[in-house]
């Protein structure tokens, strides 16, 4: 049973986090996640709201979705969540697939499992979470994790890290230390992912804040502070 649970399929739109923010690419959401972050912005992948949208599709079937509704008009897809890394074997082949068309994969995870396919992945965003999210690292996991891409993935692998306060900048410190040699995205957190109407001036106001203790901070001068760019442009709107 190589089938997977998918939430959303979406696109084409722009990667508006980490390392290759600004590309164009389609999304596909599996649904289910072994966090329950407080501030999640996708909670609807795991707390039940969403679950009779949930399909059980075959990777080609996920292929075929993906070609229907952009066509030729993509070459990126970005396997996000939930977490993606709680599948296994239908993972590894929809990324498969994909390579055989010519398509890069990049992945969204937090770092609390691993999957073999972290290895042919393209893009590999770890996004460990910090104090405010209510949940705990895996040091070990995440340590495995960061082992593992160094020594043999093909994916450019960077951390991101969002930053909701001054505890949480403090837990970006820590991983930028444990894993000195790896890119380090910081990302003001949103903190009202239900707000309806344009939230561009709130979340600018939290980048300003963050950009500040990065400018004052000597030990953070090889990390980069991004804003979450389809938060700007589309606000809390679900599948851009
Ligand atoms: C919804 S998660 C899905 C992938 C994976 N579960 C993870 O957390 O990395 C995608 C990205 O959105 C970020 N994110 C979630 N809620 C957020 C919020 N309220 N503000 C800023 N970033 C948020 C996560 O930290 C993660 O980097
Ligand atoms: N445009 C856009 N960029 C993103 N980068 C990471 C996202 C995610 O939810 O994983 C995301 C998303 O949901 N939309
Ligand atoms: S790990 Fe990601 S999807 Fe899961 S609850 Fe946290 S932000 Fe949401
Ligand atoms: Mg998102």
């Amino acid at each position: 049973m190589s089938k997977l649970p998918v939430i959303e399929i979406f696109g084409p739109t722009i990667q508006g986090e980490g390392a290759v923010i600004g590309v164009k690419t389609m999304f596909v959401r599996t649904y289910g996640c072994d966090y329950r972050c407080g501030w999640c912005d996708s909670a609807f992948t795991w707390d039940g709201s969403a679950k009779d949208k949930v399909r059980m599709l075959a990777p080609e079937e996920i292929m075929d979705e993906l070609t229907a509704l952009a066509g030729d008009n993509f070459d990126c897809v970005t396997l996000s969540g939930g977490n993606p890394a709680l599948i296994g074997e239908g993972m590894g082949i929809l990324i498969q697939l994909l390579h055989e068309r010519g398509i890069q994969a990049a992945i969204e995870t937090q770092g609390s499992r691993w999957q073999d396919w972290f290895y042919d992945v393209d893009v590999l965003t770890v996004s460990p979470k910090p104090p405010s999210s209510g949940m705990k690292t895996d040091w070990n996991m995440l340590d495995g994790i960061m082992d593992k891409m160094k020594a043999q993935g093909r994916a450019a692998h960077s951390l991101k890290v969002v930053v909701f306060n001054d505890e949480d900048y403090q837990y970006a410190k820590s991983i930028h230390r444990r894993y000195p040699g790896v890119p380090l995205f910081l990302q003001p957190g949103n903190e009202d992912v239900t707000e309806e109407g344009d939230i561009s001036v709130r979340l600018l106001g939290k980048l300003e804040w963050l950009f500040n203790l990065v400018i004052a901070d000597p030990e953070m001068n090889k990390a980069r502070v991004l804003p979450q760019l389809h938060a700007l442009i589309w606000h809390n709107k679900r599948g851009k």
